[in-house]
């Protein structure tokens, strides 16, 4: 931690994971609970960073907009597949398609033979979280994988205790590409994130002389771990009052 703290904050561009990584997880999507202080903290790091401050998100960015309305930085979000930067958004060509409407109706046929899995739906995509079925998980997934056999510009992947549908050209990865872009060459990409999708965008921010930080469990690419949202807050908080 002291290492990564002594970190100068003006020369890097931080890109944050939302649920795991700023917010802890909870049972169901709505029920996680933003602490009081975070939109303050992430306030001043956008000062600190000059703007180099970005939440890079499985949720759409009109979620991160709900849960953090005040947030100044640039926002991606369905993992990729849309943006928020400068205050103009971004959707993706698959938003509210024929495709995406179809895979949602056979997800939502699949969740009601379960009543413990349930269906999140995106302009993009949809999730099926299995978190109140645990045992389910093999099945969400061939279902799943199914569903998109005929569409190769969707995706199938693993989220914590969900099986997740994006687009195929949308990634985290290219989130920091593209905001990456143009940056002075002494600036280094942070990525912190705590899942699979977390770990492409680590990659690509290592090619860049990146810091690349592991919340959580799991197999990762980054050199750094940290154990919880709340060691991330007390990271983010000791770069926040950097003389
Ligand atoms: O990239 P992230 O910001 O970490 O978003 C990943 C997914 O997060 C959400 O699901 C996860 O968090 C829920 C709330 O804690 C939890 O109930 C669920 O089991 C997790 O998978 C969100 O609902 C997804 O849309 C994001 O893709």
């Amino acid at each position: 931690m002291t290492e990564l703290a002594t970190l100068d904050l003006r020369r890097l561009y931080l890109f944050l994971d939302f649920d795991g990584t700023l917010v802890d997880l909870a049972p169901t999507p709505d029920a996680i609970h933003v602490p009081d202080d975070l939109p303050t903290l992430l306030a001043g790091l956008h000062d600190r960073t000059q703007g180099r401050l970005a939440i890079v998100s499985g949720r759409e960015v009109a979620q991160i907009a709900h849960f953090l309305p005040t947030f100044p930085g640039a926002i991606y979000g369905a993992h990729g597949a849309e943006s928020r930067v400068d205050g103009i958004d971004r959707p993706h060509p698959l938003a509210g398609s024929a495709t995406v409407a179809a895979v949602q109706a056979a997800a939502a046929d699949l969740v009601a033979t379960e009543p413990a899995l349930l269906l999140e739906r995106k302009k993009t995509g949809a999730v099926v979280h299995y978190r109140a079925a645990p045992t389910k998980g093999p099945a969400v997934r061939a279902a799943l994988s199914d569903m998109i056999a005929g569409h190769p510009d969707l995706v199938l992947h693993a989220s914590k205790m969900a099986w997740e549908i994006r687009p195929a050209d949308a990634s985290k990865a290219g989130a920091v590409q593209a905001l990456m872009d143009g940056q002075p060459d002494d600036v280094r990409p942070v990525v912190i994130g705590d899942d699979t999708t977390d770990e492409e965008a680590m990659e690509v921010a290592q090619t860049m002389n990146g810091i690349c930080i592991r919340v959580g469990e799991g197999d990762t690419i980054a050199p750094h771990r940290l154990d919880a949202p709340s060691d991330v807050h007390a990271l983010l908080r000791r770069w926040a009052v950097q003389p």
